[in-house]
């Protein structure tokens, strides 16, 4: 982003071709005016960067990594073994599972590495990067105010045209 505050949340994909799904939660994160970095990291392809990342993202700054990716999802474990920041994992639609197989991936780790899984795909994206946000707003009372104006315009939004 634009901003040139460093960045607290970190958005990680397994390849370019997540951006469509993983461009949700960076747009949320814009709305919201939070500093974020958005790069491709691989922990099948580039198994190396995706080490350094993990391990030097706590000493740059970064307070949560929301991390994306499909079919044998790997990242998001793989990365929160290696940090104990928060991370967030994003199932990616997949073509031959539309995701299940991405879900299945992330979800089940074992006891005394967590990964927060969201839903599979922009939903989740979108939902990965509100939790952040609301992550970062327990010590941001900006945060936690534009969080409360944003239910509040979502419950208004729904309410204004609940007449069919
Ligand atoms: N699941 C992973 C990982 C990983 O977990 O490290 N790296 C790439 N991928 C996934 O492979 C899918 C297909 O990638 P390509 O479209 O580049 O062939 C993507 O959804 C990506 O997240």
């Amino acid at each position: 982003m634009s901003d040139k505050s460093p960045p607290l949340v970190g958005v990680i994909m397994g390849s370019q071709s997540d951006w469509d799904t993983m461009k949700e939660a960076a747009a949320i994160l814009e709305q919201f005016g939070v500093a974020h970095e958005c790069r491709v990291v691989s922990a099948h392809r580039t198994p190396d960067w995706m080490n350094e990342y993990a391990k030097d993202a706590e000493k740059r700054g970064l307070e949560v990594i929301i991390a994306g990716a499909g079919g044998a999802a790997h990242l998001p474990g793989m990365v929160a073994a290696q940090t104990v920041l928060p991370v967030l994992g994003v199932p990616v639609k997949s073509r031959a599972l539309q995701g299940l197989d991405s879900l299945l991936s992330i979800v089940q780790m074992p006891g005394g590495v967590p990964v927060g899984t969201l839903a599979i795909g922009e939903s989740g994206a979108k939902n990965a990067a509100l939790l952040a946000i609301r992550i970062l707003g327990n010590s941001r009372p900006e945060l936690r105010t534009k969080m409360h104006e944003f239910c509040q315009n979502q419950t208004d939004t729904v309410l204004e045209n609940s007449e069919l």
